[in-house]
């Protein structure tokens, strides 16, 4: 379906078992979009509020959206493929034992039994440039302490009521000058491979306080995930391990292309079909969003439309490649320092103990501008230019032939239209609350974006999911008394006029 991507294994073999709907369609809750945030809503609907008349539709013909696991290459000890990760792959924080807190995602990792495998990202990596092999732990050094002060200096100055900036001067106010490649690379590596964005893109509060909640509320630890079932299954095994008759319809290759909302619930129009429902949730990404591919009637007021536009979405992408033999540095993670910020900067071995030993497997990472560029090239292209760069990193005469070459185009994806969201230095957490709220106390918003304190994580798709059943479930428990949704949302935001004080702020169901 995707540029020709393998079918996913979780795709269902026999097309003819997705159910085909009538013209019109009526469910309680329709769930728009079968991501994680989707899925986690589906399955909180069913086993905790005993909702089972419920309709999820997915434009792709498979489930899991930005968790995405692919076979690829081949393993030759079983003759079958490899699987890996084209979306999500770590556990980004697992659990505080002071607290007791634990990651949502590291709690389903394990009731599944996924093969989890701590991730070294935050070591310093052997490293190339033109030249050769290079030192960067001086470098390194550098960064972690301004990095700390950079969050530390984030927190108090928010806690003091100042104005957000860039991360790039919260960086320099921390004492962080990259005036060369070398530095320009370790920020790359530490900041842009999180954020997906460079410093002068983000926000310096909302980067700060995102770290805070999952680096501290659960720890600084990250497991890669590498399982023969793939991360998709902690979105799609809890809700396919619900009785069939809890399961709600499933509508797998369908397209929202209009969405119609008023306060006696919403109506979806697909191709040829309708669905209406008494309440929605809309999990599509901020990036679909702002791609205006689902027309709004009416169309969307314009403290929504305002917050939608004025976020960040931006893409992150893995290249794999599978080559004859391994020619590559022991260790799990190599950093390649070019001229250009960002090209080809960080390689990771999947062919290290622990991981896919003696799979051959490796893969570099591409953020922001570098990615929408190689998604406009042809794979070919691409494939020299990575080849080009490890000749350079280990030698042209060691570089073995590359026998497999796969990435995903997300932001070209007219269903992701990126990676995940990021936040820029003028968006305020006012314009995030209006990102979330629901419109005619009807129309709900879940999914990564809409967290907080979890935003662009997995931890925030499936808590967000949660709370969005949860809070569908009060309506419909209390019968859809006025003021059943408890969500706010801000009416007009003056920014950088001193605050809230200017804002309105309402309760979604208010007129
Ligand atoms: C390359 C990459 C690497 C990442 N790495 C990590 C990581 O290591 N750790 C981590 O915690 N997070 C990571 N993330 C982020 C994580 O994957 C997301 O936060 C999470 O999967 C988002 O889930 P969601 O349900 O909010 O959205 P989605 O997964 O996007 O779900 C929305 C669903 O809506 C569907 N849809 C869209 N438009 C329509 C339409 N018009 N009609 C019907 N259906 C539609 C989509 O197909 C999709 O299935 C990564 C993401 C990517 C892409």
């Amino acid at each position: 379906l995707l540029n020709g991507l393998p079918s996913p294994p979780f795709t269902p073999s026999d097309p003819s078992s997705i159910p085909q709907l009538p013209q019109t369609e009526n469910t309680t809750v329709l769930i728009l979009g079968g991501g994680l945030a989707g899925l986690s809503a589906a399955h909180a609907l069913a086993t905790e509020y005993n909702i089972t008349d419920y309709l999820i539709v997915e434009a792709q013909r498979f489930l899991g959206g930005r968790l995405h696991s692919v076979p690829f290459g081949l393993d030759q000890a079983t003759g079958k493929p490899y699987l890996v990760e084209a979306g999500a792959n770590w556990v980004h924080g697992v659990e505080n034992p002071s607290t007791g807190l634990v990651n949502p995602i590291w709690t389903l990792v394990r009731q599944l039994g996924l093969n989890a495998t701590p991730s070294a990202s935050g070591l310093v990596p052997e490293a190339f440039d033109r030249q050769g092999r290079v030192d960067v732990s001086r470098v390194w050094e550098e960064w972690e302490k301004a990095w700390e002060k950079f969050l530390l200096l984030g927190r108090e100055r928010q806690a003091r009521g100042d104005g957000d900036m860039t991360a790039r001067a919260g960086l320099r106010i921390a004492g962080w000058t990259p005036g060369d490649h070398i530095r320009r690379s370790v920020e790359f590596w530490n900041f842009d491979m999180e954020s997906q964005q460079n410093p002068d893109e983000s926000s310096w509060f909302e980067i700060a306080n995102n770290h805070y909640h999952t680096y501290h509320g659960f720890s600084d630890e990250e497991y890669l995930i590498h399982d023969p079932r793939g991360f998709v299954a902690i979105a799609t095994e809890p809700y396919f391990s619900l009785p069939a008759e809890r399961r709600g319809r499933l509508l797998l290759g369908e397209p929202v292309r209009e969405l119609h909302y008023s306060d006696q619930g919403v109506e979806a129009v697909l191709d040829g079909k309708r669905v209406r429902a008494e309440y929605a949730i809309c999990t599509f990404s901020v990036g679909v969003l702002q791609s205006k591919a689902v027309t709004f009637h009416p169309p969307l007021p314009r403290w929504k439309s305002d917050a939608i536009d004025g976020f960040s979405m931006s893409t992150y992408t893995k290249i794999f490649l599978q080559f004859s033999s391994k020619f590559w540095a022991e260790s799990e993670f190599q950093l390649y320092a070019s001229p250009r910020r960002g090209y080809y900067a960080q390689f990771q071995s999947l062919d290290v103990p622990g991981f896919l030993e003696g799979s051959r497997i490796l893969f570099t990472t591409l953020t922001d501008e570098e990615s929408v560029r190689v998604e406009g090239m042809r794979d070919e292209e691409v494939k020299q230019e990575v080849l080009e760069v490890l000749r350079e990193m280990y030698g042209a005469e060691n570089v073995s032939e590359c026998t497999a070459f796969y990435f995903h185009r997300w932001h070209a994806n007219p269903y992701t239209r990126g990676s995940y969201s990021n936040w820029p230095a003028s968006y305020l957490p006012a314009a995030q609350t209006n990102l979330r709220a629901a419109l005619s106390a009807r129309l709900l918003f879940a999914g990564e974006a809409t967290s907080y304190e979890y935003l662009g994580y997995l931890q925030g798709a499936w808590t967000e999911g949660r709370k969005a059943a949860q809070g569908v479930a009060r309506c419909l428990l209390s019968e859809g008394e006025r003021g059943c949704l408890k969500q706010d949302w801000w009416e007009q935001i003056t920014a950088g006029q001193g605050g809230g004080r200017q804002w309105q702020k309402k309760e979604v169901g208010e007129g």
